[in-house]
């Protein structure tokens, strides 16, 4: 049976000690506890570290967005991806790592609103709000009531697309199920999609950022050069999936219900995933319109960013 990411054991590395037992006083080097997003979306955030040889180095969690921002926020994880709703609920305890994300500058293809009715006829109606989502579903809120001018009535839902429009005419939906959403269930069931990313994009010219890494603050005073090694690894690991992203694409594709050349542009084209100027403008942007008491931070919210050396 192939034994879980993260917990993988190689051949035993020579002793660095010289009898082969610790001294009194040494202390083992810390194995951060890191998330990974289930979702196509992360593959080429993970992949490069197999590769480099970092994924060892690293206590892997998969699981989806939400169970891990929730894991991080409560300590069981150091390092890792997080919604970014959550990320400015506890900007307080976290500082995000520089240069990585996981965003859009226009169509994201997985972060939708979709629905059976043009959203303007959406005031007043059920909609569905997948529950791996904390970002996309208040990135959909927003725009329907302050682009689109409705105020339909939401409702919690697991992120299965059939089950969610039994009960609405519309649902909002992320990841996997998003992409197969958009590629294949709008035609089987004649759906209107509506892309997040591209939405907001246009109503304000600028990127939008679903999920930043971020690492706990407190694990940042304990362990600052674990911390830095980690982003090291993440930076190098994305640019070098990019650079062999066919590779990545056509391994992929042997497993996912999606063809290489699609998840080439989802890579390449959609997805962003940078952290600069642009896209934490983006951030700010987002938190100036929906920060307040019920946002749980503030809309001036302070972006700490990692020091780096
Ligand atoms: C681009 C995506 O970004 C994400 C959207 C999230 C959200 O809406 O809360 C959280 C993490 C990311 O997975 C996606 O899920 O497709």
């Amino acid at each position: 049976m192939p034994e879980p990411l993260g917990t993988l054991t190689g051949p035993t590395p020579a002793s660095p000690f010289a009898n082969g037992i610790a001294p009194a006083g040494w202390r083992r080097p810390v194995r951060p506890r890191v998330g990974h997003i289930e979702f196509l979306n992360c593959v080429p955030l993970f992949w490069g570290l197999a590769r480099t040889g970092s994924l060892l180095d690293l206590d892997l969690r998969r699981d989806s967005p939400d169970g891990l921002s929730d894991a991080l926020t409560a300590g069981e994880l150091d390092i890792g991806p997080i919604s970014l709703m959550e990320f400015l609920k506890h900007a307080g305890e976290l500082v995000a790592l520089p240069d990585i994300a996981v965003g859009s500058d226009g169509p994201v293809m997985s972060c939708l609103i979709v629905s059976k009715v043009p959203l303007d006829q959406l005031d007043g109606a059920p909609v569905a709000l997948g529950s791996t989502s904390r970002t996309s579903v208040r990135l959909a809120a927003l725009l329907l009531s302050d682009l689109v001018g409705v105020r339909p009535r939401y409702f919690a839902a697991p992120p299965d697309l059939d089950v969610m429009l039994q009960d609405a005419p519309a649902a909002v939906v992320i990841g996997d199920v998003a992409l197969r959403a958009a590629l294949a269930d709008a035609q089987r069931l004649r759906l209107h999609v509506y892309d997040l990313g591209e939405m907001w994009q246009e109503w304000t010219g600028l990127p939008f950022v679903f999920a930043v890494f971020a690492a706990r603050r407190d694990f940042v005073a304990r362990e600052p050069q674990t911390v830095q090694r980690v982003h090291q690894a993440f930076l190098a690991s994305r640019d070098l999936s990019l650079r062999e992203v066919d590779a990545v694409c056509e391994q992929a594709a042997r497993w996912e219900p999606f063809d290489a050349a699609i998840l080439r542009r989802y890579y390449m084209t959609a997805l962003d995933f940078s952290l600069g100027p642009r896209q934490l403008a983006g951030i700010a942007e987002f938190a100036r319109r929906v920060g307040g008491p019920d946002a749980g931070f503030p809309p001036d919210v302070e972006v700490r960013l990692l020091s780096t050396p």
